[in-house]
């Protein structure tokens, strides 16, 4: 394991920062006199990168990549120019850089700036990998925690909308939808009354894969550019009225956050992780010669409005996956599906085996059976209006971390329908 690497941002030089030298994520950001544009954490300042570039400090490439506010020009100039950025940015901000004169000014305080999408998401798939979340689900649901026949040979996913995904802080409104309680002859509409959070990891594509042509889980985790948490928010009452048999819509449709900042699978190299055991051998193309999840501790956090304090409701690892993003990739591309630059990949549910684990309030509050209780006192089963709920992740190292910055959503009251 590495150790800190020392930068000549202060405040990147300590073991509780998220952006130390060693992770260098990437983000877009603007300020009260800038628009949006790519920048990244370093301690508590992003370098803007529009700048660096204009200065001739960065040349990745024969044209300009950072005069869009987005990092999709990186990812399709390839996995050396992935690289020789990273390289790059290591020279300009390590401890003792001669040209940290002219890269200081260069700098904005995090405080001072306000996040953007960092990337396109060119579609967005949710997959159902996490084998706890699963079993808990089919506990609560259908009265067995036994798996789907398929589920431990295919990584099960649904095609999201691209067009739902946000960034951190965006706030949400409660659905209205559809649902209908079991007892009821006739479904209703209006506001959702089951509303969840997903805890998740994104898997960012940064490589396309050709239209017809498969790819090896090898292939797969070259492919991906770097992640982020997501948080699928659900509605499960609309979802278990609509998603039989063709699986969730609407339920999953209304929102579905990410943290603001990249982080690149070359900072989280050395945090790979194996998949657990397989108690069913997979198919050889699932097959691949890395370890495919990383060591990466994750907290779901809840705080009612008003409340002057979150409360941990959850905490877990990204390693009690059973399927690695690079196997979902794989499986996504293997009838021939074409993977693109920007594709969004959710890991699924991550949830451990106790209670503390858990990664929806579906399965911490048992479907509402069984409230839990705030550090404030109050209770909750699901979401309640205005209720701000944080997704938090970071990778330790041996004096040094490697965080994602919070996944932040405060829920609204649904809007009014009929208008
Ligand atoms: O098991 C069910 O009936 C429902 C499962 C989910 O809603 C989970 C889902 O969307 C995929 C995931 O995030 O794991
Ligand atoms: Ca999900
Ligand atoms: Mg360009």
């Amino acid at each position: 394991m590495s150790q800190l690497k020392k930068s000549w941002v202060d405040s990147a030089n300590s073991a509780e920062t998220p952006f130390p030298l060693n992770n260098l994520p990437y983000g877009v950001f603007s300020t009260a006199d800038s628009e949006p544009r790519c920048g990244v954490a370093i301690g508590d300042m992003i370098l803007d990168m529009q700048a660096a570039e204009e200065a001739g400090l960065i040349e990745i490439g024969d044209e300009p990549v950072f005069d869009v506010p987005f990092w999709n020009e990186l990812m399709e100039l390839g996995s050396d120019a992935w690289s020789a950025l990273r390289a790059r940015l290591g020279q300009l901000l390590s401890e003792g850089s001669p040209e940290r004169d002219a890269v200081e000014p260069l700098l904005v305080a995090q405080a001072d700036a306000e996040l953007h999408m960092p990337f396109l998401v060119s579609e967005y798939t949710d997959f159902y990998a996490g084998r706890q979340h699963a079993a808990n689900m089919g506990a609560i649901l259908r009265g067995s925690p036994d798996l789907p026949a398929n589920w431990l040979h295919i990584p099960i996913g649904y095609n999201g909308r691209a067009s739902s995904v946000v960034i951190s802080g965006t706030p949400i409104h409660r659905p209205n939808g559809q649902r209908k309680a079991p007892d009821a002859e006739m479904p209703s509409f209006g506001p959702s009354m089951r509303l969840d959070i997903e805890l998740e990891m994104g898997a960012i594509v940064g490589k396309p894969s050709e239209f017809g042509q498969p790819i090896t889980v090898d292939e797969a985790d070259d492919m991906i550019f770097g992640y982020v948490l997501l948080n699928d928010w659900s509605a499960r009452d609309i979802q278990g009225w609509e998603y039989q048999p063709l699986g969730p819509f609407q339920g999953k449709a209304f929102g579905t956050s990410i943290s603001p900042w990249i982080v690149t699978a070359a900072a989280l190299e050395e945090f790979r992780a194996p998949t657990p055991e397989r108690e069913k051998e997979l198919l050889p193309y699932l097959d691949g010669s890395k370890d495919g999840l990383y060591d990466i501790e994750l907290q779901v956090l809840m705080q009612p409005e008003g409340a002057d304090k979150a409360s941990v409701v959850g905490e877990t690892n990204y390693t009690r996956m059973y399927y690695s993003a690079a196997e979902q990739l794989c499986h996504h591309a293997i009838g021939g599906c074409a993977m693109n630059v920007g594709d969004l990949l959710g890991s699924g549910t991550i949830s451990g085996p106790t209670k503390t684990e858990y990664g929806s309030l579906m399965e911490m509050s048992w479907a509402g059976r069984e409230p839990f209780t705030l550090d404030t006192g109050e209770t909750r089963t699901f979401i309640e209006d205005g209720d701000t709920l944080t997704l938090r992740g970071a990778a330790k190292g041996d004096g040094f971390q490697i965080g994602f910055g919070d996944c932040v959503g405060q829920i609204l009251p649904a809007v009014n329908w009929p208008k």
